[in-house]
């Protein structure tokens, strides 16, 4: 892991065409659903992040084989259900590597201490572990349920859950509890969001029922599902795909094709958002690769202009907002982004993390409880500085927001803590440079 900091430098055009590394979300559902069901697994395309890898080294600890057998292609050997791991199971810094497992080991007569990094440790797990003690599990942990804390599971009752908030993480925990509940779960989701864990329950063999009421959506999974190993092949990552395209979009000149990105509708927010401010981005060879749509996407240099986003759309691109600001930033106008108070319990408070940084960077942004507003600075007429040192609170998404503004600002942009960027993106420096960006130690 690199400890110094890096900088980008404003340079010339990004050029070429590459390949959108492992969705991420896919990648730990494929190891999770593998540990979980009977029979061989085979992953291709898996992003070996350190959240993923994290997650594959859980999936160990209760019980299940994983081996790596090439790049990206991995087996997993999976039990049937979890076996107790004999120490902490540390989920590193991912989110959905924990909340996910929590789910599915809460289905078992066994106790399971989970811990993360310090970023982990900080964020809430009483949203999942409400609706799992709902169910019968029972835990002990620090205050308001956060890491460390164990957990025990089995003889689960079923549930009917109304999700608070819009969190797949905390669909998908109670749908993965729901495997092993009496009367089986329905989750209600008053607002959809990305059901990448429906998707894969199915092509596991198991039967989930949506039903859309009154544009509500309803998710259930009967009592007595059986999982059997399967293949899954993972789509590139919108997520990630976003920082390439955005790049593109903001540095003159620039033409940049990201191939394989995954188009499932519940995770191309930003794409449409940035459609509407008016960015050349071209969807081509749409194709579905192991139940997803995927296409290849063109950016072209654009000048952008400032749009309201709606709140509605925010679970579509939750973890885009960062770059999306840093592209409103290079606008002509201001664009408003509400409704995404979620984005305050991520790997850090990316609301105030995003203001902070583009604030340094001499752009002017509004924050508000749960929303902000970036006023765009008109790309040449009046350039945005950039020259800010952005702490990034071991923030992986915040890292590359700002490190892409640094490609199209006037003076250099730099960042702490680069070794976060390998949770979700390992490659991102390699792929920029080859682009054309300019990253380099600060
Ligand atoms: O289910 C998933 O794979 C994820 C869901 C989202 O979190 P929430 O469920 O907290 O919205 C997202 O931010 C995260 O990066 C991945
Ligand atoms: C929020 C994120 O991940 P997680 O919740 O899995 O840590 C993210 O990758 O932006």
């Amino acid at each position: 892991m690199t400890t110094a900091g890096l900088k980008s430098t404003p340079g010339g055009a990004l050029r070429g065409t590459v390949r959108a590394p492992g969705d991420k979300s896919i990648s730990h559902r494929s190891m999770i659903l593998g540990a979980l069901a009977t029979g061989t697994t085979t992953i291709e395309g898996l992003l070996e992040g350190d959240d993923v890898l994290a997650t594959a080294r859980a999936m160990q600890a209760f019980g299940a084989r994983v081996e790596q057998e090439g790049v990206g292609r991995w087996r997993v050997e999976g039990k049937g259900g979890f076996a107790e791991p004999s120490d902490v199971v540390d989920c590193g810094n991912a989110g959905t590597g924990v909340r996910l497992i929590m789910g599915a080991a809460a289905g078992f007569a066994m106790c399971a201490t989970f811990t993360g990094d310090s970023s982990l440790r900080g964020r809430p797990m009483g949203r999942v572990l409400d609706p799992l003690a709902r169910m019968g599990a029972t835990w002990l942990g620090r205050d308001k349920g956060r890491l460390p804390l164990t957990l025990k599971g089995g003889s689960l009752r079923g549930l009917v859950y109304t999700l608070p908030m819009a969190s797949a993480q905390v669909k998908s925990a109670v749908l993965l509890a729901g495997l092993h509940a009496e009367g089986g779960v329905e989750v209600i989701e008053p607002e959809a969001t990305r059901d990448h864990t429906e998707r894969m329950l199915r092509a596991f063999g198991a039967e989930v029922i949506v039903e859309d009421k009154n544009n509500v959506r309803h998710v259930r999974l009967p009592e007595g599902q059986k999982l059997k190993g399967t293949h899954v092949q993972v789509p590139g990552d919108p997520s990630s795909a976003a920082f390439p395209l955005v790049a593109a979009l903001i540095v003159p000149g620039s033409e940049v094709t990201v191939e394989g990105v995954m188009l499932n509708v519940l995770r191309t927010g930003l794409f449409t958002t940035l459609q509407e401010m008016g960015a050349d981005l071209v969807i081509s060879n749409v194709r579905v690769e192991s139940g997803e749509e995927v296409g290849d996407i063109t950016a072209r240099h654009s000048q952008l202009k400032g749009v309201v986003v709606p709140p509605e759309r925010a679970p579509a691109m939750i973890d885009e907002y960062p770059i999306l600001a840093v592209a409103a930033a290079f606008a002509d106008g201001p664009t408003v982004m509400r409704g995404i108070g979620e984005m305050r319990v991520k790997e850090s408070d990316r609301i105030a993390l995003t203001a902070a940084g583009l604030t340094a960077c001499g752009v002017t942004v509004e924050e508000e409880p749960e929303g902000m507003t970036v006023v765009g600075t008109k790309g040449g007429n009046h350039p945005v500085r950039g020259g800010g040192k952005v702490i990034t609170h071991g923030d992986h998404r915040i890292a590359m927001s700002h490190l892409i503004l640094g490609m199209a600002a006037q003076e250099p942009v730099e960042i702490d803590e680069p070794g976060m960027i390998a949770t979700s993106f390992p490659g991102f420096v390699s792929l920029m440079t080859g682009l054309g960006g300019s990253i380099v130690e600060a």
